[in-house]
């Protein structure tokens, strides 16, 4: 049966191919860009003041004079002024553009001023000090945010002080969520005895969310016919779909076949995995269906582990760093497929990040994680698994 990591690697031969599209600054949160900014003008664009106090020559002070007559004031945004007397100063503001003739600063606070007069009252003054130099952080022309640069709140910081009033960004690509089972009820009915109310497809919208993508919800019966019928038009007016339930072997699982029907490529069905096992996913042209196992717990470790690495990497951001944690208790999985197993993270005083195994009753049983935050990958070829191994894990 096909290893996760090869699962993994067909899942991203396959990435969908979405168009660019400008949006304003204000609407970018979140979004992946397009196309590189860079620095409009050097950073710092002019020498700036870092400091409120008094402005010097530094060649006046080094002669022993500690007195500087107050000659005028530079305040942030007025235009460059000059210390035309070599042996007075210049109150200057945080953020002023440093007076012409004035090569240091020094702070109020290591200086009295009485009648017009600055007396400087610490030794040790340094030629330069608390000026912020001009294009000492960037130069005119540098790449500030790289194409595939997820846009949180200091890119969107960094692109307005360049002038970006728009971005280009990826086009989001339409996904429809499709719950599959006539034991579903959606959350506002009461279930009957036999019944359980839909979850997977709330799971799948509320993480799919995390990434900006807004998924429609959609559930079908198991009925091959209507399921082949509401499929072919779900394909037609998304990108992405995206099922849960109706990939195993039972009599009523009928979603490997139709999508078959439907024209849509199998690339894989089941992977040596568990949970998850029966994971089915499939290609078109330019359309993507991943068909998830209808057991809740395998639904999330899908998601995590192959569907938003997949629409992370289509939309052209860059993979998120691995991340490992260290078991807090020995585990054994003796079968031979690689064991998602539920975990508790707590980041340690020595720095450690440990997990907490969270085995729970089996990958129906969801309750489970709310007090998981991660599942841990243990690898297929090993059966024991002792307190202090590092694997990689994986979350939303
Ligand atoms: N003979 C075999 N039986 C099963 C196998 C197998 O290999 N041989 N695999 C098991 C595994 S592993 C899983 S996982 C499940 C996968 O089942 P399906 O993908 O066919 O899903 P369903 O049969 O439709 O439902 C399974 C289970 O999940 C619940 N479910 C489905 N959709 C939702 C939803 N939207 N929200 C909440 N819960 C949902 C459903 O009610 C069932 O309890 O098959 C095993 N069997
Ligand atoms: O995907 Mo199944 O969880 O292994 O029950
Ligand atoms: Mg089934």
């Amino acid at each position: 049966m096909l290893s996760v990591a090869d699962a993994f690697s067909i899942t991203q031969q396959h990435l969908l191919t979405l168009p660019a599209e400008t949006v304003l600054l204000t609407e970018a949160t979140g979004r992946t860009l397009r196309e590189a900014v860079r620095a409009d003008r050097d950073f710092p664009p002019f020498n700036r003041v870092a400091m409120d106090g008094i402005g010097i020559q530094f060649s006046t002070y080094a002669t022993g004079q500690r007195i500087f007559p107050v000659a005028g004031r530079q305040l942030a945004g007025q235009p460059q002024q000059t210390l035309t007397d070599a042996g007075a100063c210049l109150e200057v503001m945080t953020g002023a553009i440093l007076p012409d003739g004035i090569d240091t600063v020094v702070r109020y606070e290591d200086i009295t001023v009485t009648d017009g007069q600055a007396t400087v009252t610490i030794s040790g003054i340094e030629l330069g000090q608390h000026i912020h130099r001009q294009a000492v952080d960037r130069r005119a022309g540098d790449e500030l945010l790289p194409v595939g640069t997820r846009l949180d709140p200091s890119a969107i910081a960094v692109a307005a002080s360049v002038g970006q009033a728009t971005l280009s960004v990826t086009v989001l690509p339409r996904v429809a969520l499709i719950s599959t089972g006539d034991e579903l009820v959606d959350v506002d009915e009461t279930p009957l005895p036999y019944q359980i109310r839909r979850s997977n497809t709330y799971m799948l919208r509320a993480s799919l969310l995390t990434m900006g993508i807004s998924a429609t919800l959609h559930h079908i019966i198991d009925d091959e016919a209507v399921l082949a019928d509401r499929l072919a038009s779900l394909l037609e007016t998304n990108d992405v779909l995206i099922l849960s339930g109706g990939v195993s072997a039972g009599k009523a699982d009928f979603v490997p076949a139709v999508l078959t029907q439907l024209g849509v490529q199998k690339q894989f069905h089941q992977i040596a995995q568990r949970p998850g096992k029966p994971l089915w996913f499939g290609t078109t042209a330019d359309k993507t269906v991943f068909a998830l196992p209808g057991n809740p717990v395998s639904t999330v470790l899908c998601a995590y582990r192959y569907v938003l690495p997949y629409l992370r990497a289509s939309l052209g951001l860059a993979p998120a760093p691995p991340r490992y944690a260290q078991l807090a208790t020995p585990v054994t999985f003796k079968p031979a497929v690689t064991y998602f197993l539920p975990v508790r993270l707590t980041s340690e005083p020595d720095g450690r990040m440990l997990a907490h195994p969270l085995p729970g009753s089996g990958s129906a049983d969801f309750a489970n994680l709310l007090a998981a935050d991660a599942f841990m990958e243990l690898p297929a070829d090993q059966s024991s698994f002792g307190a202090g191994e590092a694997f990689r894990v994986w979350g939303n």
